[in-house]
């Protein structure tokens, strides 16, 4: 039974573009999450239009919104780790492809540019907005599942967007030869992989080092770590917009984190000081994160792309602004008035 994609959804698709007259839509200060929600998917088909992928891959129309509904439909509707936080990754995806101009540059062939749109797309889906150490610690079912090789929740990730590609009239791999296949699946695999936070730990050190030292496009490993680093981006690419975008998106991440502490509370454990709303400082907490995780691999990157040193900028006064705020919160904290500050 074929997901019938209305005729109306495919003719808007064909002319998104001016119909919702949203201009910018390819900047770098765009904010995705303006994009109205149902309007995402014919923004998605846009996308992957705007690369050249469905001329390049001769992709039906019907088979790709078919898939990108069905993945929208894959998504629960958690505090963060949601369709909008999809939409919003894969959109950074393809700011990076087209404003870098990754394909002309040969920095991805148009296998590589695809499959990384689709791995944008579903790297969280069926995410139930707790981490990977929840499962292991409470033993689900996904952790049952995937806990000996590691990575639980972004093994689910790819396995749930295979089911997709293997549903009925939803494989828009389908026109690929066997080669061609194996090797679209096997770079799903690694990028969803990639966004494993423990697994980014482990490249870091890699990723400086290969920057630093001359990068190689045309060296296989080097080109992995490139595509991790740009999947990391992507899944950060908040944190690079206007404040009061990159403020609200660390709130909802909170929100998600303070819930899986109420439920680990309830559940007889103590949850980590991050996930404690009794106890988290959202300002301390963001403020480390970017600087130990965000800042760093942005300025990685732009040391192989000039454009980027924009982001390291932005991403540089949203810091500044966390700290402003750190202050307010220490005073009202020290004043005694935890609970006014909590309200801030
Ligand atoms: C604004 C922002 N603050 C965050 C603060 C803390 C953490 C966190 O998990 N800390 C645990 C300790 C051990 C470091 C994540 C945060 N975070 C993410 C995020 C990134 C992820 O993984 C990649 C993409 C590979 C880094 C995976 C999941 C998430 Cl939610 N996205 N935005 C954020
Ligand atoms: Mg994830
Ligand atoms: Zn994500």
């Amino acid at each position: 039974y074929h997901m019938k994609v209305e005729e109306d959804i495919v003719q808007e698709i064909l002319h998104c573009k001016d119909e919702h007259n949203i201009k910018d839509f390819n900047k770098f200060e765009f904010s995705p999450r303006c994009v109205p929600y149902k309007h995402m998917p014919c923004y998605t088909i846009k996308m992957f239009n705007d690369l050249g992928l469905i001329k390049y891959w001769k992709l039906k129309l019907s088979t790709l919104t078919r898939f990108i509904l069905y993945v929208k439909k894959g998504y629960r509707d958690a505090l963060y780790h949601n369709w909008v936080h999809a939409f919003s990754v894969a959109h950074f995806g393809y700011l990076l492809i087209q404003n870098l101009n990754l394909i002309n540059e040969n920095y991805m062939t148009h296998m590589e540019a695809l499959v990384f749109l689709v791995s944008c797309l579903c790297h969280d889906i069926d995410h139930r907005g707790t981490n990977n150490s929840f499962q292991t610690k409470s033993s689900t079912v996904l952790a049952s599942l995937y806990s000996s090789e590691g990575s639980v929740m972004e093994r689910h990730h790819f396995a749930q967007t295979m089911c997709i590609l293997n549903k009925e009239g939803c494989n828009i791999f389908e026109n690929f030869n066997s080669e061609e296949y194996g090797q679209a699946l096997d770079l799903l695999k690694n990028n969803i992989l990639a966004t494993d936070l423990a697994c980014h730990f482990r490249m870091m050190k890699k990723q400086k080092e290969m920057i630093r030292d001359k990068f190689d496009k045309t060296d296989s490993e080097h080109k992995k770590l490139f595509i991790h680093m740009l999947m990391t981006c992507c899944d950060l690419s908040d944190q690079t917009k206007q404040w009061k975008v990159s403020k609200k998106t660390a709130e909802e991440i909170y929100d998600e984190f303070f819930s899986q502490g109420d439920l680990e509370k309830s559940m007889g454990s103590s949850p980590i000081e991050m996930m404690d709303r009794e106890r988290a400082s959202i300002p301390d907490l963001q403020v480390q994160f970017i600087t130990d995780i965000v800042l760093p691999l942005f300025i990685n990157l732009s040391i192989l792309f000039p454009m980027v040193q924009s982001l390291v900028d932005v991403l540089k006064e949203n810091r500044a602004l966390w700290e402003v705020s750190k202050n307010i919160f220490q005073k009202y904290m020290e004043a005694g008035m935890k609970g006014i500050a909590i309200l801030l």
